[in-house]
C-alpha cells in the first residue's frame, strides 16, 4: 500500500488529509506529515498520522510526498529534501504559481516531480483537481496519481500551461463562491429570513445548479433560460446582475487570480 507524506500541515494538508481518510485510500499509519513547528502539527495529529519537524524524514518514509507549503518557501524547501529525494520517489506539488521546471531544477536530475492544483472540497471528497507530471513520471505513476488524486474529487490530467487557469476556476473557486453565498444569505436575512435558512436555501440553490450543469452537461447558459419565465421574477433579477457587470466582475477576478499566479511563478525561477 502506498505511503503518503505532507511537507507542511496548514489548510490543504489538512483537508487531504481529512478527504484521504475518509476515503479509505491511506490509512493514518501511512501518513507522514511534517512542518515547521510543532504548534501547526497539532492539527494533523488529532487524525492518528505519523508526524515530525524533520522534511527529509516525511520524503524517506513516503512514497508521495506532497509540497504544501506556501510558494515562497519553496526554494528552501527543495533545497532541504534535495538529498533524500530518490528515484522512487513521486513529488507532488500542489502550490499555486511554482512550476515543475522550478521544481526539477532544484532536486536531482532523477526526481519524479507532478505539479496539481486542487480545492479545499477534497476535505469532503467534492474536490475539482487538475494535474501535469513532469520528464521523469512514467505511466504507472501518473496511475497512481490520478487514482491518488480521484479518491478525493473530480481529476483532470491537463497540460501545465494551464494550470494557472485552473487556480483561477478551481483551487480559489470556493472563495468567490463563498462570498456570493455570504451575499445571498443577507440578501434573504434582509427579506426576512433566518440567516440559518437563508444561507441553506442559497447553498442548496448553487449546489443543485452546479449538479444540473455537472450531470447534464447542457450549457449553463441554457439552464439560465429554463429559470427567466417570459415577463417573469428572474429575468428582472439578472437584468440587474447584467447592469452591475458581474460576468465581467467575476471574468476580472480570475484574471487577478491568474496574474498573480504568473508573478509567484516568475519569484520561484
Ligand atoms: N488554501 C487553499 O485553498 C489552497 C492552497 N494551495 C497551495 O497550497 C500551499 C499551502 O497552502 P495552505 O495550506 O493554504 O497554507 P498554510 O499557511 O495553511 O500552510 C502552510 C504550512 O507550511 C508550513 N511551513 C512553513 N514553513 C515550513 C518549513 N520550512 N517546513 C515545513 N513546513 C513549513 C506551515 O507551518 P507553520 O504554520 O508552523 O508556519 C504551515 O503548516 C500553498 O502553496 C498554496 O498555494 C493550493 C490549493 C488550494
Ligand atoms: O490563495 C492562494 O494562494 C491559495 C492557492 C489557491 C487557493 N488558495
Amino acid at each position: 500500500m502506498t505511503t503518503v507524506g505532507f511537507i507542511g500541515a496548514g489548510k490543504v494538508t489538512q483537508a487531504l488529509v481529512k478527504g484521504l481518510l475518509s476515503s479509505g485510500a491511506v490509512t493514518p499509519s501511512r501518513i507522514y506529515a511534517s512542518s515547521k513547528t510543532e504548534m501547526s502539527l497539532q492539527k494533523l495529529k488529532v487524525f492518528g498520522v505519523n508526524t515530525c519537524l524533520d522534511n527529509t524524514w516525511t520524503v524517506k518514509n513516503s512514497n508521495i510526498t506532497v509540497l504544501a507549503v506556501k510558494p515562497l518557501v519553496y526554494p528552501k524547501i527543495l533545497h532541504e529534501i534535495a538529498p533524500a529525494v530518490g528515484p522512487n520517489n513521486l513529488i507532488i506539488s500542489v502550490a499555486a504559481g511554482v512550476t515543475i521546471k522550478s521544481i526539477e531544477q532544484r532536486l536531482p536530475h532523477h526526481a519524479k516531480v507532478a505539479r496539481a492544483m486542487l480545492n479545499t472540497a477534497v476535505q469532503i471528497r467534492d474536490g475539482a483537481i487538475c494535474y501535469s507530471t513532469g520528464r521523469n513520471v512514467a505511466d504507472a505513476d501518473q496511475e497512481l496519481i490520478h487514482r491518488f488524486f480521484s479518491s478525493v474529487g473530480l481529476t483532470l490530467e491537463g497540460e501545465e500551461k494551464h494550470l494557472d487557469a485552473v487556480v483561477g476556476l478551481s483551487g480559489s473557486a470556493p472563495a468567490y463562491f463563498y462570498l456570493i453565498l455570504e451575499a445571498l444569505s443577507d440578501a434573504g436575512v434582509r427579506h426576512g429570513l433566518s440567516r440559518d435558512v437563508s444561507t441553506r436555501h442559497a447553498s442548496q440553490a448553487m449546489l443543485g445548479a452546479a449538479r444540473m450543469v455537472l450531470e447534464s452537461g447542457r450549457h449553463p447558459g441554457e439552464l439560465k433560460d429554463e429559470v427567466c419565465s417570459p415577463g417573469g421574477v428572474t429575468i428582472d433579477a439578472i437584468y440587474s446582475m447584467e447592469k452591475a457587470g458581474v460576468r465581467a466582475a467575476m471574468m476580472d477576478a480570475v484574471d487577478a487570480c491568474i496574474r498573480r499566479n504568473y508573478e509567484l511563478a516568475r519569484l520561484n525561477e
